[in-house]
């Protein structure tokens, strides 16, 4: 079968930041016509009819009514990773066309990535990095120290697989683990991780040595953490975002660093990202930030890719889709 008989799959582009990671695109070219976004606004009608699936990888591209009109074979939207804030499901949805994402292949790695920041907000570790570097260090600086991470109490909120993935690496470091989950009460997972349930958020801001962000952005979630949030933690706490930058008030969070309300902040994400230069955020040295790489392993930009080829080819063959996102 030639390349043009293949099912045609809209990408943003093939290279670049938002392209494709370059050795998956031979795999992915074995299964599908990919057609760029460039390729497909230069010749829409050509090849509009031709779209079977969009395959959006970083966020991109973006799927508008617009779009979604011009077209008319698509079956699929095949997204990568966990998060879907970049989607209006419900329009997808009015187009007849499903959604599938990658909740398992990124769970380990950004759990990962989240115990990565917690431990080095709480021990300074790009500090004394620079410190070590830097042309008058010395050894065994009396004046710094930072937060002890065995036995304090870590508050998760969100207990889906990233959460619970969480729960289980921070019992290895001998954490109290409470969390809130707003949608229900996860017995098994509690059981499993000896985590105690915080029916209300407020309780576990008030208890937690340690706040982790592994929630959602939904417009119920947007702002979860704002400025009353923030009075509530305690002085000496951690904030850690490996969801989304807005579900914080980052003016409040800024604020809130400043001024000592809370010790520190860990952030895989923000609002916009990247943060122009000359943002507050940039200037603190109670912030550790890392560019959205929560998924960033070869094994899971692997594994996401291989999730959304099969779930494009099921969905092609009528097939149940696995991971398939459930439109209301
Ligand atoms: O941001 C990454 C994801 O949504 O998995």
């Amino acid at each position: 079968m030639g390349d043009q008989d293949l099912p045609g799959v809209l990408v943003s582009h093939l290279e670049g930041p938002y392209g494709i990671c370059e050795d998956h695109a031979e795999d992915l070219k074995r299964h599908f016509n990919l057609i760029t976004m460039q390729d497909f606004l230069e010749n829409k009608a050509q090849l509009g009819p031709k779209i079977q699936a969009v395959y959006i990888w970083g966020g991109r591209p973006a799927v508008s009514q617009e779009l979604l009109h011009s077209l008319p074979s698509l079956k699929i939207v095949a997204s990568a990773g966990a998060g879907l804030d970049h989607l209006d499901l419900g329009l997808v949805a009015s187009f007849g066309v499903k959604v599938a994402n990658t909740p398992h292949a990124v769970s380990s790695p950004t759990a990962d990535l989240g115990m990565a920041l917690l431990l080095a907000a709480a021990r300074r570790v790009v500090e004394g990095h620079q410190l070590a570097v830097s042309p008058h260090t010395e050894n065994f600086p009396t004046d710094y120290m930072g937060q002890q991470v065995t036995g304090a109490t870590l508050g998760i909120i969100g207990m889906g697989n990233i959460g619970y993935k969480i729960a289980q690496r921070a019992r290895a470091f001998e954490m109290k683990i409470v969390y809130h989950n707003r949608k229900c009460r996860k017995l098994e997972e509690e059981e499993a991780v000896g985590a105690i349930y915080c029916e209300r958020l407020d309780d576990l801001l008030q208890q937690s040595d340690f706040v982790m962000l592994a929630v959602s952005l939904t417009p119920q979630t947007q702002g979860l953490i704002g400025k009353r949030e923030l009075r509530l933690m305690k002085p000496t706490a951690i904030l850690i975002n490996i969801g989304r930058g807005l579900l914080v008030d980052q003016d409040a969070l800024v604020e809130a660093l400043q001024t000592g309300l809370i010790k520190a902040a860990a952030l895989d994400v923000t609002y916009p990202e990247p943060l122009p230069r000359d943002h507050p955020l940039l200037g603190l040295k109670n912030v550790t930030l890392t560019p959205h790489i929560g998924s960033a392993t070869h094994q899971a930009r692997r594994q996401i890719m291989e999730n959304l080829v099969e779930s494009i080819l099921a969905s092609l063959s009528g097939l149940p889709v696995p991971n398939e996102v459930q439109l209301k």
